[in-house]
């Protein structure tokens, strides 16, 4: 009796919690709507208060886009692009009936029905839950979040050693609070553990199964940093506490259901789905909506974007090389190239939506037919991320990106060949990179660039160099390179053949080197296998030479066991 009590007493706490994850269920099926249109202010504070964590967030670049500026007459062909800027992705609708996306709020209503495999399961339980707008209090959100502890984060134990120390590096530097402890102690384990103890690597697993009435965010993933602010959206370092690696993760800022904003998260994600993977774009894994946010997961690129690089090196007083130039473009072409290929142009082209990754032997890459990383000058990839502008050639539906970047025929709506729009912005990102000064929005400098005058530069870049630089801002799109033709272009091979060739070489000598090694202890067992008197201790019988072995090859010893062959092997001869 006395220890059926003590159960008793011991199970009470247990009820109590389980009674809390109940009410927190309902509370939380509550709050599908928080995010409609009505409240989008509260709750853009509310989200903004939740998600964004006062850690290091990389210095903000400002882009302002145009706004809007659909229907332009011909006669608009003015010489200074009237759009004004601040731009048209924070222009939040009041109702979703005024949408004036081209995917209708109903059609992103039935989006979230459609129980596809790939249609996230998140998406689909929000989708079946009442429309009702439903507000939950501030206080009743914070409860809910502080009482649901999220599961620990897995390590990868397949993660290489350079990227698992610095993640513990940043992982120090970050100053986390208790609830992470666990991962940083594991992920410190994993740096020191022996293969004994390798289960230290993975935690318990009911961990990694366990439903917690978390958003999915919070419950798949682990916060470290906000790495970038830009006019869509925040995007936050995560680590993924299944898998233990790190993603970016990009959450919309504004509540998406009826806003124009809805249009460019669905096509951010309708792009990433469509071009599936490849080396020079930013990898895709998922997409999910919660709380009226999209939610994007991407793949982290650890250099951060080109116009980081670029500030970064201007700040040491330095510049992009010519061959660092050439493979940016390079690179950049074979992203174009894929995604052209596919009827799809970027109409986004510029320095902060080009990453690098610095690490690309550790995230799988380089496996491009085109291409061998080998063969790239500082050892980075240069990937094109950010497809929210993404649309068809076929069927264009045109939000024009940064003017700064913006080519003179899409201004004057010539969608003709927009592939060729993409091609100038890359060529301004590349001279950007080159140290030209920052790219006007408008007036005679804007008008100058697109006549085809390069602006000044502070290198001195090679004539062939400069004169395809020049060739991707040819106001005659007939001129002006495509992306398949820059790929082959000898310019930019040139040099990364060579490159490439020389390392091959590097590999070979290395290969013969091993080869004459091998042979040489070839030798010597040979040698020992014909002399064996000498190496044999006195007493020990030798074994039959070579030729007096019984012509039928029968084996002297072991005869009823497998036989197993080795290279230096005295006694059996190759
Ligand atoms: N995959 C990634 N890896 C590393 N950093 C990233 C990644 N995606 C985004 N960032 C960082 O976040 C910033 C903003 O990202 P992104 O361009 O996707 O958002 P955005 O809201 O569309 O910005 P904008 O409209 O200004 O182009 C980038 O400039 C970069 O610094
Ligand atoms: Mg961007």
């Amino acid at each position: 009796m006395c220890c059926f009590s003590t159960v008793l007493r011991d199970l009470a706490p247990s009820m109590a919690t389980l009674y809390d994850g109940i009410s927190q269920q309902l509370d939380f099926t509550s709050c599908g709507e928080e995010g409609s249109s009505s409240s989008s202010d509260n709750s853009s504070d509310d989200y903004t208060s939740r998600i964004r964590s006062p850690r290091i967030r990389s210095p903000r670049i400002c882009s302002p886009r145009i706004q809007s500026p659909r229907i332009r007459s011909p006669s608009s062909a003015c010489r200074t692009p009237r759009v004004q800027r601040h731009r048209s992705r924070s222009s939040t609708l009041s109702s979703p009936v005024e949408c004036t996306s081209p995917i209708p709020y109903a059609s992103w209503k039935k989006l979230r029905l459609c129980d596809s495999p790939s249609t996230p399961k998140s998406l689909l339980s929000k989708s079946s839950q009442p429309c009702s707008s439903t507000k939950i209090s501030r206080n009743q959100r914070t409860l809910r979040f502080n009482y649901v502890h999220a599961p620990c984060v897995n390590v990868n134990p397949f993660t290489p050693d350079t990227v698992r120390r610095n993640s513990e590096q940043q992982w120090r530097n970050s100053g986390r609070s208790d609830d992470d402890e666990d991962y940083g102690r594991r992920l410190k384990h994993s740096l020191t553990s022996s293969e004994e103890d390798d289960d230290a690597f993975l935690p318990p697993k009911r961990r990694a199964v366990q439903a917690f009435m978390l958003s999915r965010y919070e419950s798949e993933f682990l916060e470290l940093e906000c790495i970038g602010v830009g006019e869509f959206g925040a995007v936050y370092k995560c680590v993924k506490r299944l898998d233990g690696c790190l993603y970016a993760i990009k959450r919309s800022r504004r509540p998406l259901a009826g806003s124009a904003n809805e249009q460019l998260a669905l096509k951010e994600v309708y792009a990433h789905a469509v071009l599936g993977h490849h080396p020079h774009v930013v990898r895709y894994y998922s997409a999910w909506a919660e709380d009226d946010h999209m939610i994007i997961q991407n793949e982290y690129c650890d250099g951060g974007s080109l116009n980081n690089a670029i500030v970064t090196k201007e700040m040491q007083g330095e510049l992009f090389s010519e061959a660092e130039l050439k493979d940016l473009l390079l690179e950049v072409s074979m992203g174009l190239k894929y995604i052209h290929s596919l009827g799809l142009v970027h109409l986004d082209i510029k320095p902060s939506n080009i990453f690098i990754c610095q690490h690309p032997r550790a995230a799988g890459e380089g496996e491009s037919e085109e291409e061998d990383d080998r063969s790239t000058s500082a050892g980075v990839i240069y990937k094109i991320g950010d497809l929210g502008h993404v649309t068809s050639t076929n069927s264009p539906q045109v939000e024009e990106g940064d003017s700064r970047f913006l080519a003179s025929e899409v201004l004057h709506e010539d969608y003709s060949n927009l592939p060729k729009a993409d091609i100038f912005a890359l060529g301004l990102t590349v001279l950007l990179a080159a140290g030209a000064p920052p790219m006007p929005q408008n007036g005679d400098e804007w008008h100058s660039l697109r006549e085809g005058k390069l602006p000044k530069l502070p290198q001195e870049l090679s004539a062939p160099f400069s004169s395809l630089l020049q060739s991707l801002l040819d106001p005659d799109l007939t001129k002006r390179l495509s992306a398949r033709e820059l790929c082959k272009h000898t310019v930019l091979r040139e040099e990364r053949t060579g490159r490439l060739a020389a390392q091959l070489r590097r590999e070979l000598n290395v290969e013969k080197f091993r080869t004459a090694m091998l042979e040489k202890e070839l030798q010597e067992a040979r040698q020992a296998a014909l002399s064996p008197k000498q190496s044999l201790p006195p007493g020990l019988k030798p074994p039959a030479k070579m030729g007096s072995l019984p012509k039928s090859g029968r084996r002297l010893v072991g005869r009823k066991t497998a036989r197993s062959m080795s290279f230096g092997c005295p006694g059996y001869g190759v």
